[in-house]
């Protein structure tokens, strides 16, 4: 980028961009976000999977489709929505839409067309519970975390995490047409799992959040702060996880594992806590360990709801 072109505004700079490059199936892609879909996938299938009752193939397959759908085109609209801030953090810069390959306007259509799809799918592939769900976690991400509340406050992961944790929801809704105790559940484990993910990650991007004046936890208090909350909400996940165990909901498998996994993720969040650091808590070490707490934050949700699958196969298998 030239000079001139570096300091342009940003709105400029995206337009500039957009007028030069060429867009390939590739950057339609990108849009949909699609590591985070594959995760989110997984625990919208495993909601499914936990659910009693019958659902066919067909539906199955369908549902998932509609989840994956559902969480990329509310991706999309993200990033249509965040093109100002995206274009001025180095880990977004080269998005789709900053990186110029990609109109704004179409963008948004394409997130808008495809949430629009999902849920007419889901509702008619399934049931209007289901599709109802899904409608709601688009809005919640795409509305109310996006365009409300990560500009206007430090918790805005806290409560924008609840449209994250619904896809177990959505999953156990399109099997059954019913809610029950165990995906709430599942949406409470999902939902205080999100602050440590986010936060391990957002201490070694702080610097990009503050520059595009966004106010992420430790922008606001400081990396000492957020290192303590990450201890805390790896403690309240831990006791979370184990609530289908107190409720016999599951049996040894599950436990073990959610045991393992949660002092294994409080074990980095004490690494965090004590990572070498300056007087503002700033990381002397390269954020080492909270690079290590987000990709194990990654780890431990797919392990616990592998736990959770193994352990309810296991109990078909034995006829409980
Ligand atoms: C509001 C809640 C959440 C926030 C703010 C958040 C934030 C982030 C951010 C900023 C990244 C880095 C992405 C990048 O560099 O492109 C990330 C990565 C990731 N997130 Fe989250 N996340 C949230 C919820 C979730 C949920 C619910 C899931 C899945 C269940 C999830 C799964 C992932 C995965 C798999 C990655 C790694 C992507 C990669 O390897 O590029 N996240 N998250
Ligand atoms: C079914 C359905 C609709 C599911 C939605 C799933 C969901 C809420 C995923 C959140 C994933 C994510 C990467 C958030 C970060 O947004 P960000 O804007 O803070 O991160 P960024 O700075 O990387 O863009």
């Amino acid at each position: 980028m030239s000079d001139t072109l570096a300091n342009a505004p940003i709105a400029e700079r995206v337009r500039f961009k957009a007028d030069r490059v060429g867009t390939t199936a590739k950057d339609w892609v990108q849009l949909l976000k699609p590591r985070v879909i594959s995760l989110v996938v997984f625990t919208g299938a495993a909601g499914m999977f936990m659910a009693p009752g019958h659902i066919s193939l067909f539906q199955a397959v369908v549902a998932i489709f509609c989840i994956c759908l559902a969480s990329g085109a509310a991706g999309a609209i993200n990033m249509w929505f965040d093109r100002d801030i995206d274009a001025v953090m180095q880990r977004t810069i080269t998005r789709p839409i900053p990186g110029g390959r990609i109109p704004e306007q179409e963008a948004l259509a394409y997130g808008v067309g495809l949430s629009c799809l999902s849920v007419c799918l889901m509702w008619v592939a399934t049931n209007a519970l289901a599709a109802g769900i899904l409608v709601f976690s688009i809005f919640f991400y795409a509305v109310i975390y996006t365009m409300w509340l990560k500009r206007s406050t430090p918790q805005n992961i806290v409560i924008g995490g609840a449209a994250g944790a619904f896809p177990p929801m959505i999953g156990w809704a399109a099997a059954t047409g019913h809610m029950a105790i165990l995906p709430v559940v599942m949406f409470g484990i999902v939902f205080f799992w999100t602050p440590p993910h986010f936060w391990s990650l957002s201490l070694y991007a702080c610097k990009d959040y503050g520059r595009a004046g966004i106010p992420m936890l430790p922008v606001v208090k400081g990396a000492r702060h957020t290192r303590w909350q990450i201890f805390g909400y790896t403690l309240v996940l831990l006791a979370i996880s184990l609530v289908p165990s107190f409720l016999h909901l599951c049996g040894w498998v599950y436990t073990t594992t959610a045991l393992v996994l949660g002092l294994g993720f409080i074990a980095c969040a004490v690494r965090v806590l004590r990572e070498e650091q300056d007087a503002n808590g700033v990381s002397l070490k390269g954020d080492k360990a909270a690079r290590i707490s987000f990709r194990f934050s990654l780890a431990y949700l797919f392990l616990l709801f592998c736990g959770l699958l193994a352990d309810h196969a296991l109990q078909i298998w034995l006829g409980a």
